[in-house]
Order: structure tokens, then sequence, then C-alpha cells
């Protein structure tokens, strides 16, 4: 598998592709690195033949640049599970997405394209997830909550049940969300506030 993405987040994907899955890594893609990473050398996305039945990883945090990424190179995107995650028979987890080690994903809950779900992340029953969200590591997801696309719930944070989170908002690290959260709103704190708004091209937390 060719993955994109040689920074933090890729050197996890790497460790989880090498380590947990029944893929290798053939090659890196990084505009802004060069050499060798974990001991795979880091090539330009531009220098590579591209053929659509190859498989690829968009393993970026930032939750715009994975869209943009699976907007222009149309390839075979595999999930990733780490085998330590549980994930129900009747759930839903859409191409290119990555569940993380230790993760819990309940019954009926349906997650979207290129999203992260990172160590330790909690999902519970009837969760609809949409497209490039991030559920960053250790947060708890309860219960029939919507979280919409491009989402990031920060590190730690808790969203009780059937609540909505808007589309490209960003639940900071720790947060307590009690109500819906307007789309492109900055949430923190317990009980969760909105302190402002967030650009959609802006969504690195
Ligand atoms: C494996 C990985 O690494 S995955 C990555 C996991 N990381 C995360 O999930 C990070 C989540 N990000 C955050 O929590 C960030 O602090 C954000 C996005 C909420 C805010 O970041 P910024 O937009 O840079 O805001 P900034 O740091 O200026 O803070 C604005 C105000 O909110 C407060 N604030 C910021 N984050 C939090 C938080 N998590 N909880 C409570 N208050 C907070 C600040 O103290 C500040 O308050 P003040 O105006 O009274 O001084």
């Amino acid at each position: 598998m060719y993955i994109f993405g040689a920074g933090g987040h890729g050197k996890a994907i790497i460790d989880l592709v090498v380590s947990d899955s029944e893929f290798d890594v053939d090659g890196l893609f990084d505009d802004n690195e060069n050499g060798k990473i974990m001991g795979i050398p880091v090539g330009n996305i531009n220098d590579h033949q591209f053929s659509k039945n190859q498989d690829f990883h968009i393993a970026i945090g930032n939750n715009q640049t994975r869209k943009d990424l699976s907007e222009t190179f149309k390839v075979n995107y595999p999930k990733l599970i780490h085998p330590s995650s549980t994930i129900s028979k009747y759930s839903s987890i859409g191409e290119g997405t990555v569940v993380m080690p230790q993760c819990s994903i309940k019954a009926m809950t349906a997650i979207g394209r290129h999203c992260i779900v990172n160590a330790g992340a909690i999902i519970g029953h009837d969760v609809t997830i949409g497209d490039f969200v991030h559920v960053a590591p250790n947060s708890a997801v309860a219960g029939f909550v919507n979280i919409q696309e491009g989402a990031h719930i920060g590190i730690g944070a808790s969203v009780i049940q059937g609540v909505t989170i808007g589309k490209w908002s960003i639940i900071g690290a720790g947060a307590v969300v009690i109500r819906d959260v307007p789309e492109y709103s900055v949430v923190v704190g317990n009980p969760g506030k909105v302190i402002k708004s967030v650009m959609h091209h802006n969504t690195t937390p």
C-alpha cells in the first residue's frame, strides 16, 4: 500500500500497516518531508505513476487535506482496522477510514469515508459519522449522536447521547458536549460552549 503523509499521523499509520495489517508499505509520499521516515524513503507524489487499482491511505490529520487529496487522487482506499479494536458486525465503516488501537464501535453505527477513529475512542450505538471526521484519542461518543462532515472531536472529549455536531466544527480537548453544535463552530469546556467560528479550510486543531 502507498501512504500519503509522513508526519505524526503518518508514522502511526506506517506502524499500524507494517505491524498489524495485511498490507506492506510500498511507498510514502509527502511534499514537506524528504529522506527516510522509519526506514522508508519519502517520495514526491508527482513522480508516481498512479493506477486506479493501487491501494493508498491518506495519513494526514488535517480533515480538509484528507478531503482534498481523496478528490484529487481517485485510487483504491481500503479501510484499516487495528485488530485490538472491537467493531460491531452491525456497524459500517467507509473506504479510507482508519480505526486505531483499542477503539470500540457499537451496533448500528455508520462511519463515513477517510475518517480517523483514533486510539481508545469509544463510539456508541446508532451513531452517524460523516466523511473526513477525526475522533481523537480517548474521546467518547454516546448513542444516537450525529457528527457531520469534517468535524474534529478533540482528545478526551465526551459527547452525550442524541447530540448533533455540525460540519467542520472542532470540539476542544476534554470538552463535554451536551447540546447540538452549529456547523463551523469551536466548542470548549464542560459544559461545552461555542467560543468562535472556524473557516472551512482551517481545521487543524
Ligand atoms: C494523536 C493526536 O495527537 S490527535 C490530536 C488531538 N488533539 C486535539 O484534539 C486538540 C484539540 N484542540 C484544542 O483543544 C484547541 O485548544 C482548540 C481547537 C479548542 C482551540 O485552539 P485555538 O483556536 O488555537 O484557540 P486558543 O488556544 O487561542 O484558545 C482560545 C481560548 O479557549 C481556551 N481553550 C482552548 N482549548 C481549550 C480546551 N480544550 N478546553 C478549555 N478551554 C480551552 C483557551 O484557554 C483560550 O481561552 P482565553 O481566550 O480565555 O485565553
